[in-house]
């Protein structure tokens, strides 16, 4: 009877150390998981920590359920930048380029590219050159058939300057350059360049491959005068809650475009995933100086280029005013 009560309570003690064990082991696992994401997280500093933690410990790296693809020269930047201040989107600060330069990598370096997130919050990367690149759409298709789509484009004009303007920021001496005419005939020949601006012929490409639903076509110049306007319909398509307010943005003089406002509540999101100049502008060469072009030169360019912007209004149902192409 002695002997029996002993071994009671001997069993009652082991069952109480192990229960303890394994709270104690659970404890000691999450709380090494939560010092994870911290390094993680201080390490890349790709993601905001306290909208980690308030969520919960799910935070991993997920693959982009949405896709800025395009175009370059567009204001890819400042929009992924600015979509970045939501506090349900994650996003890499770097162009990855998985489905262009990269895919041999695998679809598991891509993964590990992304910042971490947690369930609730969607990855967008951004790529301007996947929409240029039919096998790249092919590859995405593939990767996520339902993947969203996001394209910002410009007046054609104006991003054959930008894109004159970039290729040449190093050449400081104008003599050392080819003028803005002689670089789209020669470097690129015209039937180049008007590839070049031929948005509807890549955006067709996009509609042949996926839902159009799937695609929210978008302008630089929107992005530039309002970029509010821009975040709110952004937010709408990726079925986002309405965080985005005018607080996020104050327009810089010197600049001359929106930038950040560093005092508005969903600053912080975007803080090291965003590279910013100290006065919370969008770095990086935006904003440079572009090219004059000849006046003949650019009634060519009007006529070669109109047909292709008409194409591309019909395409998507909605028209640019596009100053460049402006009736007068
Ligand atoms: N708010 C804000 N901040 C910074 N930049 C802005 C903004 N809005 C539009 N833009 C215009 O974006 C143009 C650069 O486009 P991208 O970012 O797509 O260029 S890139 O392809 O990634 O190099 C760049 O074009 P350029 O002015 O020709 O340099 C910017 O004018």
């Amino acid at each position: 009877m002695f002997k029996t009560q002993k071994f009671k309570v001997l069993l009652q003690v082991t069952s109480l150390a192990f229960v303890l064990g394994v709270v104690l082991n659970l404890f000691l696992y999450n709380s090494s998981v939560s010092s994870n994401i911290r390094k993680t997280l201080s390490r890349d500093g790709s993601g905001s920590l306290s909208r980690l933690i308030s969520d919960g410990d799910d935070a991993q790296r997920r693959f982009p359920k949405a896709l800025i693809i395009g175009f370059s020269k567009c204001g890819t930047t400042a929009l992924r930048a600015f979509i970045s201040l939501h506090p349900d989107i994650v996003s890499p600060l770097e162009e990855v380029r998985f489905f262009t330069l990269n895919y041999t990598k695998g679809m598991e370096w891509y993964r590990l590219k992304m910042p971490p997130s947690t369930k609730s919050q969607i990855t967008i990367e951004k790529t301007p050159f996947y929409i240029m690149d039919r096998e790249a759409l092919e590859r995405i298709r593939e990767f996520n058939s339902t993947i969203r789509l996001i394209i910002s484009v410009r007046d054609p004009i104006a991003r054959l300057q930008s894109q004159y303007a970039h290729t040449f920021r190093n050449v400081l001496d104008p003599d050392d350059r080819p003028s803005f005419k002689a670089w789209c005939q020669g470097n690129a020949n015209s039937d180049h360049v008007v590839r070049f601006v031929d948005y509807a012929s890549h955006i067709s490409a996009v509609y042949d491959l996926f839902h159009k639903s799937q695609v929210l076509v978008l302008s630089e110049e929107a992005l530039e005068m309002d970029p509010l306007s821009v975040m709110k319909e952004a937010e709408a398509f990726l079925g986002l809650r309405a965080s985005f307010t005018k607080y996020d943005f104050v327009f810089n003089q010197e600049k001359g475009f929106y930038c950040f406002n560093m005092s508005s509540p969903n600053y912080p999101n975007i803080i090291n995933s965003v590279k910013l100049s100290e006065s919370g502008c969008i770095g990086g060469g935006k904003g440079r100086e572009h090219p004059e072009v000849d006046e003949d030169f650019f009634q060519e360019l009007v006529k070669a280029i109109r047909p292709h912007n008409e194409h591309l209004f019909s395409l998507i149902g909605k028209r640019f005013d596009w100053d460049n192409f402006k009736e007068s």
